[in-house]
């Protein structure tokens, strides 16, 4: 056995030699990029590149490694290189643990600075005021719908989205047993308590709810409280030592959550982009649907449609729409004009690569 195995771990140890030299020279060829850039003041985060050089490895990947896999190490070698030129700041939904840190690796790799804020509303300040690069918010759940929260803030932001990250969440039970016994309340976020609601009303139909500021919060509860369960992931459960009572107990298995990127930075076009924008039309019939026909008529896909009250007191509401395309892309620009001749609010919250 030991016999066999040592050729074939020499062999892993010269391709180890050799991939550690071409991660030295991918450095230092990002060191080159990050003084080009500081000469003209460019940014250093540039998500459509990233987004190029991911599509790319899928694209031309020869196998046995699976795409997310190839995708997920070289995620961690751009983040790694480009933390060589600046370690760019990230403001989220804090604490550590939450699905939205999860997004926040997911988009930019681990080698950044995480600053973790109480609510969205101080993600939103700190990216506004430069505290922080960029910031990471939640902005629909795949069985929940929109979080409403992020909408009203995007209207008025002076910042722009310049991505997107979709991760699938799936929540666990946990306590610090790993059982049931003495628990007597069950902690979460409260999106997480709706989206937990079928499997809680047939398995502890008669336990109490509560919900609390994040699923993170609610594992550091049940981990100082034998009679709190939360409902976290299992990440966070790692966090703070919880045993598993069920997993993925989520009633749709294929929840998932979309978060976008806010910034100073306006993107490039990558070649596969949405773009999202927010309008208002003048309260009367068929103003809807007239305002929308121009995205037909230049033949741009609409991903994305949702309605938020206006909150003057009227029946009045702002549309988020998201379409395919980046605004530079000729017909996005041309429907993108034509539309706001119509309305009585625009706003292009920006155009960003699509998430992997
Ligand atoms: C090296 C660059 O800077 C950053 C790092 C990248 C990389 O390591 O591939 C890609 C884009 C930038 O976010 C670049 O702009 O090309």
């Amino acid at each position: 056995m030991t016999d066999k195995l040592k050729p074939l771990r020499q062999q892993i140890d010269e391709i180890d030699a050799q991939i550690l030299e071409l991660l030295s020279r991918r450095g230092r060829v990002a060191q080159e990029v990050g003084h080009v850039k500081a000469e003209t003041n460019a940014p250093v985060f540039r998500p459509e590149r990233e987004a190029q050089v991911l599509r790319g490895v899928a694209d031309r990947n020869p196998g046995p490694l699976k795409n997310g896999d190839v995708q997920t190490i070289f995620r961690e070698i751009m983040s790694a290189c480009r933390a060589l030129e600046k370690r760019v700041t990230v403001a989220y939904l804090g604490p550590a643990g939450t699905f939205s840190e999860e997004a926040v690796y997911k988009q930019f790799g681990s080698a950044i600075e995480g600053m973790p804020c109480a609510s969205i509303d101080e993600v939103f300040r700190a990216t506004e005021a430069g505290t922080a690069d960029f910031g990471v918010v939640p902005v629909e759940n795949s069985s929940e719908g929109a979080i409403n929260r992020t909408l009203d803030l995007l209207l008025g932001t002076t910042t722009v989205i310049s991505g997107e990250v979709s991760i699938p969440v799936h929540h666990s039970l946990m306590t610090r047993t790993g059982t049931m016994e003495g628990v007597t309340v069950v902690c979460a976020h409260s999106q997480a308590l709706a989206q937990c609601q079928v499997w809680l009303n047939l398995h502890h139909p008669d336990i109490e709810r509560r919900a609390v500021a994040s699923n993170a919060e609610a594992a550091r509860m049940a981990s100082q409280d034998p009679s709190i369960a939360a409902i976290a992931s299992e990440m966070a459960g790692e966090q703070y030592k919880l045993g598993v009572v069920e997993a993925h107990i989520q009633d749709d298995p294929h929840n998932r959550t979309r978060f976008v990127v806010i910034g100073k930075l306006h993107t490039n076009p990558s070649g596969r982009d949405h773009t999202s924008l927010v309008l208002a039309v003048p309260n009367k019939a068929g103003a809807v649907y007239d305002l929308l026909a121009p995205v037909a008529k230049h033949g741009v896909s609409m991903t994305r449609f949702e309605s938020r009250p206006a909150r003057i007191g009227t029946w009045e509401y702002y549309f988020y729409v998201d379409v395919e395309g980046h605004v530079q892309d000729a017909n996005v620009a041309r429907a993108l004009e034509e539309l706001k001749q119509n309305a009585a609010f625009f706003k292009v919250l920006g155009s960003y690569p699509v998430s992997l």
